[in-house]
This record gives structure tokens, sequence and C-alpha cells, in this order.
């Protein structure tokens, strides 16, 4: 039996505890602020249930149960590819506007479990309950979220100096039952809509913070988990047709706040071990396999903005003016690029142990420059629409008052579709690049991989130096002080 779009729904309502606008919510599949929301990812697993997508989209994992090709660890090239297609197809049902759709955190798990060589060489690492979670989490097709980063307090210090006041979270205490945790996360994209998420740490931690060194798998439900949504947008979200993104697309952040939660030690990966915790991400390739799920995801978001700004300019008929040409060569370029940074990836992955990865140093390139391109993309489209996603009516309920609708009718003029079209197209554009859904999600593209300079850092140390200093070295050498006279043949430098 696969998971099931209404499966994953009922299993939401299990007494999370959520607050929103003052007060706890109740069952998020139904709530005003996240019903959108829950529906479209239920949209995914209904998606890769039908006959005709499950060959593409899932795999029968070793207990016979059939998941998403998320969970699957590729063993070639082939299988990479495979995989990718896969992801796609989930991409694009919702555009790439849910970054951590639930093959993302999947994508960690799997990659943890293929990597649990590396928690068994590291005091501290729990390689067995790795495995165990992996094969529990995937035969259930689970949706985990996923909070890495202590939250924001004085960034000039470690969490151990009071860099954030020691609200962080923090192993508390332990027992023959389990770990109890205590303290802060951020930020918990997609966590409401989630089973269950991952706690752990990517900064690297100093040999004091052993009490911050853990990873573990919680049920969002576990006592002692609060969600500190923040403002949903969805909810703000008037109609479907004046906020058709924001409506649908809202996967929620929160601030998870861990009271006291009791972990067993069956979902203890990594205990005390500051080591381990560190290599959890980067000496396993786990960091970039995650990572590359989220250039296949912004890879088919950028075919749908691309997609929006040549409508865009179609509606108001711009698209022939040669400049405009000129922006919208540019922004195809800017998608290739992402697309290209995939293929390349996958073309020059290698074998880590039995399983074909996609190279590191072209995904931490993708994310430096997927990083700086997104804003540079939204302002591009924000110069082709002109006044055009402000020049419309307040909303859809102007379409109901007679005189109202006639107006529109005769002001909201394209040579390329209706007016009423015209206002949709509009409409869609505002949700995608002005809304207030829309400006999250330049911070998000922006932030979700870390700050620049973090993001940057890892393109550096896993560039190959070597090659690139080995060239000019060569190249240094083939020539000298003896090249000084005029009439030094100039050919031996080029040899
Ligand atoms: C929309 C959104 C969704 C997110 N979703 C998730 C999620 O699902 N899971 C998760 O774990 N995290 C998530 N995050 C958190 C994300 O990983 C962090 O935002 C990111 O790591 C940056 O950390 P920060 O926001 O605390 O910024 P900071 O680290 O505080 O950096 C902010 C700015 O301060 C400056 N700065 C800070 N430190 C330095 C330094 N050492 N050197 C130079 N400059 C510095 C830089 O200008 C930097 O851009 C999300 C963030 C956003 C915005």
């Amino acid at each position: 039996m696969m998971r099931s779009g209404s499966d994953y729904l009922r299993a939401l309502d299990d007494g999370r505890c959520i607050f929103l606008n003052g007060g706890r919510i109740s069952n998020v599949a139904e709530h005003g602020a996240f019903r959108g929301a829950a529906r479209s990812v239920a949209n995914l697993y209904d998606f890769q249930a039908r006959p005709e997508n499950v060959e593409r989209s899932t795999f029968e994992t070793p207990t016979g149960a059939r998941v998403s090709r998320a969970w699957q660890m590729p063993t070639s090239y082939g299988e990479l590819v495979q995989r990718r297609e896969a992801l796609v197809a989930w991409a694009e049902l919702h555009h790439g506007f849910m970054g951590r759709s639930p093959d993302h955190v999947a994508s960690t798990i799997a990659c943890m479990a293929a990597s649990a060589e590396v928690y068994r060489r590291h005091e501290g690492g729990r390689a067995d309950a790795v495995l165990d979670y992996y094969a529990y989490a995937r035969d259930q097709d689970l949706y985990l979220s996923y909070v890495i980063i202590d939250p924001q307090g004085d960034r000039s210090k470690a969490a151990s100096e009071g860099g954030n006041g020691e609200v962080a979270v923090r192993i508390v205490d332990e027992d023959p039952g389990g770990v109890t945790i205590r303290g802060a996360k951020m930020l918990g994209t997609g966590a409401a809509l989630s089973d269950e998420v991952l706690v752990t740490t990517l900064r690297p931690l100093g040999a004091d913070e052993a009490r911050f060194a853990f990873t573990a798998a919680v049920p969002i439900a576990a006592a002692g988990v609060k969600l500190m949504s923040r403002r949903s947008y969805e909810q703000a979200a008037t109609s479907a047709f004046d906020y058709p993104l924001s409506s649908r697309f809202d996967e929620n952040d929160a601030l998870l706040y861990f009271d006291d939660v009791k972990v067993p030690w069956d979902r203890i990966f990594v205990h005390r071990g500051v080591a381990a915790q560190l290599a959890q991400w980067h000496e396993a390739p786990v960091h970039a396999f995650q990572n590359y799920q989220a250039e296949i995801r912004l890879m088919v978001k950028l075919r749908f903005l691309i997609g929006l700004a040549h409508k865009i300019t179609e509606t108001i008929g711009t698209s022939n003016m040669p400049s405009v040409r000129q922006t919208l060569g540019e922004l195809a370029a800017d998608c290739s690029m992402i697309e290209a940074f995939v293929y390349g990836m996958e073309a020059k992955g290698s074998f880590y142990g039995p399983y074909f990865m996609p190279d590191r140093g072209l995904l931490y390139a993708a994310q430096v420059h997927g990083q700086a391109l997104y804003p540079r993309v939204i302002q591009a489209l924000r110069e082709l629409s002109g006044g055009g996603v402000i020049m419309l009516p307040s909303s859809v309920e102007d379409f109901g008052d007679p005189e109202i609708a006639r107006l529109i009718g005769r002001t909201q003029h394209s040579p390329a579709f209706s007016s009423d079209e015209r206002v949709q197209l509009f409409k869609l554009a505002w949700d995608a690049i002005g809304s207030e859904f829309a400006s999250r999600h330049v911070q998000y593209e922006t932030f979700y991989s870390g700050p620049r300079h973090v993001v940057a850092g890892m393109s550096y140390r896993t560039f190959d130096w070597a090659c690139a200093t080995g060239a000019v070295e060569r190249f240094f050498q083939s020539y000298g002080l003896a090249e000084r006279a005029p009439d030094a043949p100039l050919m031996a430098a080029a040899s």
C-alpha cells in the first residue's frame, strides 16, 4: 500500500502544538492558515500513487513498500538521473515554491543511512539507530522537516559563550529511556506540515559544546515540541484568484522550541559527539546530496518564473522589443545555468561506496550563484511588469459587481489576452514577485542553505584548487628572466 494524500492529511490531526496569532491551533489540515499548503503536500502523495506515475516517482524498498524515489540512494549515473526525474515531477506540482517538500529531508536521511560507516567511525555516532530510522521513515514515506541552525542571537559569540543566551537546543538530561532536550532552533520550514523533524546542528561545534552535539528525529506531536509559526500568508490570502501561490504553497516556517522533550535512544543518531556531528554533514556527502534536491527544485522554479516573465511581456505587447528580448535572454541564461549545474553535477558525479553521487564542487558553485541570481531574477520580472502588477482590481469580488466588471473589461486591455486573463496573469505575477509570500521567497532562496559567506566557504573548500593553481604553476615554470630579451621565443611559454 502506498501512502495516499488522505493518509497524510489524517496523520496531521495528532494534537501537535502550533502557536499562531495569539493561540494554539488544532488540526493543521483543516486550519485556514495551513489547509492549502497541506493539500499541496497531499497532492504529492496522490500524484506518485497514480498508476501512470508509480514507476517514475516511486521504488520498491527491501521490505516491499512502494515509496518516493527521494528515499532511494542511486547506485549508478542512470539511477541518479531517474531519481532526479522523480524529484522534477514533484517540484512541477508546486513549481518549486515548496522549498522543503518531503523529498528534501528524505534525501538527508537516505544519505545519512548510506553513510552509516561515518557514524560508526566517530565517537558519539550511532549508526544502527540511523539505519533503523531510515528504514522506518522510508517505508512509511514520512514527510520530514529539519532544524539545523541555532536561533539568531549574538552571532559574534559561540552558543557556549552566550551567543544566543543559552537558547539553542541542547541535552539537559539522559537516562536509560533516552535523552531530554531543551531549547530552540530556527527555522522549521514545513515543520507544521511534517510528520517528524530532524533536530541537529550544522555549524562546527567546539570541544566544550558536547551538549549541543546531538542529532535526533522527533515526531512533531511529541510532548514538549512547540512550534511558533510565523504569520501565515495563506491565511491572509483573500482568494485563490488574488493570491494563487500564497493560497496553495505557503509551506510556513516556524521557530521550534523543545520544552524538555524526551527522545528515545533509537532516535538519537549522534550523542555528544562533536566530531561525529560535523562529519555526518561533510565527511559523508549528506549536505551536498540534500542540496542537490534543492537545486533541482530551483531549476523547476526558475523555468516557471521565466515562463511568467515571457507571459508578462506578451500581455503588455513588449516581447518583441530588443531591450526586452535582451532581458528575457539574460533570464533564460540564468535558468539554463542552474539546469546546466544540475546536469553537470550528475555527469561529474562519482562513487561514494556503492552509491553514485552528484559532484559536490558543482553543487556548492550552483548554490553561490543561486543565492545571488534569485533576487536578480525577481527584480527583472518587476522591471518587465511595470505598473501592470499594481493596476489591478482590488480583489476577485470586483468581478461580481456589474459596473466594476464593465470597467475592468474596458480598462484591462492586452494585445494577447482578455481583460479577465490579464488580471489573472498579473495577480499571479504579483504573488510571485511582490506579495509577502514572494518577498519571503527572496529571503528563502538567499538564506535556506546558509548565509553567503558560509556557502561561498563550501564552494572554496570543494573546488579543485590543485587543478587551477597547477595550471598557473606549469605556465609560470615555462618562462623566466631568460625571456627578458625582446627576441626570446614566445612559443616556449605556450608549450
Ligand atoms: C525563509 C527561510 C527558511 C529557512 N528554513 C530553514 C529550515 O527549514 N531549516 C533550518 O534549519 N534552517 C532554515 N533556515 C535558516 C537558515 O538556514 C539560516 O537563515 C541561515 O543559516 C542563516 O542564518 P541566520 O539567518 O541566523 O543569519 P546569520 O548567520 O545571523 O547571518 C545574517 C547576516 O549577518 C552577517 N554575518 C553573520 N555572521 C557572519 C560572519 N561570521 N561573518 C561575516 N558575516 C556574518 C552576514 O551578512 C549574514 O548574511 C531558513 C531561513 C529562512 C530565511
